[in-house]
C-alpha cells in the first residue's frame, strides 16, 4: 500500500519530512490496552469499508496492545503503527478524570507525516455513509464537531451549573458577570487535521507546561487550536447524548457518523440497563452497530484478491513478447547450471 512504502522512505532516509509526493490521506484511530476496544477498531474498518472509502485506516496503538489484536487488526486491512504513551506533567494527573489520561497519547498522530491529511476517529465512532470529501476541506484549520456540555461528565463545569450549552445558546444566555461566553468547544471523538512535526513538537512542549484538566487531551486540544478551529455539522459525529439534551439539533437519517460515547453505548458492551440505552433510537443505533460488526461480507479480502475482485482477467503474454522483441527489458537469466 502506498503510504506504506512512503511511510519506509521516510524511515530509511531517517529525515523524516514531509515527502514531496502526491498527498497521501488516511483515516487513523486509537487502540489502548488488552481489552475490547479492538472490536470497535475492528467495526470501525468494515464501517468505512461498507462506506467505500478511497483511504486507508491506520491504527496508532499502544505498547499493552497484544500481538493477537494487533494481527486482527492487519487482517481487517488496517496499517498498524506503534506510538509511546504520552502522559501530562507530572504528578498533576488527578485534575484530569482518571480514565481519560490515557487519550493524551492521542497527540502522537501529528508525528504521522507521511499523510498530509488525516480524519482521526475514536475506536467508538462508526461511519455509515463516505465522508472522504471532508479531506478537500482547506487546508490550515482544525475541523471537528461541537460538543454539549449537559450531561453530568460536565457538572464541575459553570457552564453545567448554570444550564448554558453551546448547543441552545439562547435557552441559557451566559451571563455577563461570567465574562465571555466559553470559546466554541469541539468534541475530540473526530476531527480533520494536517500531521506536522512542527506542531507535534509544540502540541508536546505546551503540554509539558499545560496542567491536565478534566477532559485530558480534548480539554488540550481546544485550548490549543482555539484560533484555527472551525466547527463542521453534527452528522459528521453524532454525540448520543445529543440525542436526549438537543433533539431539535438531530436530524437522524442525515446524520453519517455515531459516536458511541454515552456512558452504557459502547455496542460491544451494550446491557440496556444505563440511563436512556433503552431508548429505540439507541437501540437502533446499536443493532446498526452489530449488523456491520456481525457482516462477514465487509472483512478484508486483501490488496490482491480487491484488485482481482474488479478487474478482468489479462492475458500478459502479448505485451512480454511485445518487451522482449524491443530488447527493452534485458530479462536477467539465470546462470547456466554449468
Ligand atoms: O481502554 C481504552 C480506552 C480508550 N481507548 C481509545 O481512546 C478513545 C477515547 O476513549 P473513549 O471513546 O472511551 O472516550 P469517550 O469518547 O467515550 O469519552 C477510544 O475510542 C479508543 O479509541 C482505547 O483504545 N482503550
Ligand atoms: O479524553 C476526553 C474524552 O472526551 C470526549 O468524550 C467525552 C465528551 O464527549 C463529553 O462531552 C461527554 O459528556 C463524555 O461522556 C465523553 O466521555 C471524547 O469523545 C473522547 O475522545 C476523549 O477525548
Ligand atoms: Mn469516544
Amino acid at each position: 500500500m502506498a503510504p506504506e512504502l512512503v511511510q519506509t522512505a521516510v524511515k530509511t532516509t531517517g529525515i523524516v519530512t514531509k515527502p514531496a509526493t502526491v498527498p497521501s490521506r488516511a483515516y487513523v484511530t486509537f487502540l489502548a490496552g488488552n481489552g475490547d476496544y479492538v472490536k470497535g477498531v475492528v467495526g470501525l474498518a468494515k464501517g468505512l469499508r461498507k462506506a467505500k472509502t478511497q483511504y486507508p485506516l491506520v491504527v496508532a496503538v499502544l505498547p499493552d496492545v497484544p500481538e493477537e489484536h494487533r494481527k486482527i487488526l492487519e487482517s481487517q486491512g488496517c496499517i498498524v503503527r506503534e506510538i509511546e504513551p504520552v502522559y501530562p506533567p507530572e504528578n498533576q494527573t488527578q485534575f484530569a478524570m482518571a480514565y481519560y489520561v490515557i487519550n493524551y497519547s492521542k497527540l502522537r498522530i501529528w508525528e504521522f507525516v507521511e499523510y498530509s491529511k488525516m480524519i482521526y476517529v475514536d475506536g467508538d465512532i462508526q461511519v455509515y455513509d463516505n465522508i472522504d470529501h471532508l479531506f478537500d476541506l482547506p487546508d490550515g484549520h482544525f475541523y471537528a464537531v461541537m460538543d454539549c456540555f449537559c450531561e453530568k461528565t460536565w457538572n464541575h463545569t459553570p457552564q453545567y451549573k448554570i444550564g448554558y450549552c453551546q448547543q441552545c445558546p439562547d435557552k441559557v444566555h451566559w451571563p455577563a458577570e461570567l465574562g465571555q461566553p466559553p470559546a466554541l468547544y469541539f468534541n475530540a471523538g473526530m476531527f480533520v487535521f494536517e500531521p506536522s512535526l512542527s506542531t507535534y513538537e509544540d502540541l508536546l512542549k505546551t503540554l509539558k507546561i499545560t496542567p491536565p484538566t478534566s477532559f485530558a487531551e480534548q480539554d488540550f486540544l481546544n485550548m490549543y487550536f482555539k484560533d484555527i478551529y472551525k466547527p463542521i455539522p453534527l452528522v459528521y459525529n453524532l454525540v448520543l447524548a445529543m440525542l436526549w439534551r438537543h433533539p431539535e439539533n438531530v436530524e437522524l437519517e442525515k446524520v453519517k457518523v455515531v459516536h458511541y460515547c454515552a456512558a452504557g453505548s459502547k455496542p460491544w458492551r451494550y446491557t440496556g440497563k444505563e440511563d436512556n440505552m433503552q431508548r429505540e433510537d439507541i437501540k437502533m443505533l446499536i443493532q446498526k452497530w452489530w449488523d456491520i460488526y456481525n457482516d462477514e461480507s465487509l472483512n478484508y479480502k486483501g490488496p490482491v484478491a480487491a484488485a482481482e475482485a474488479d478487474a478482468e482477467p489479462v492475458n500478459l503474454q502479448p505485451f512480454i513478447d511485445a518487451l522482449s522483441i524491443a530488447g527493452a527489458v534485458q530479462y536477467v537469466t539465470a546462470p547456466s547450471a554449468a
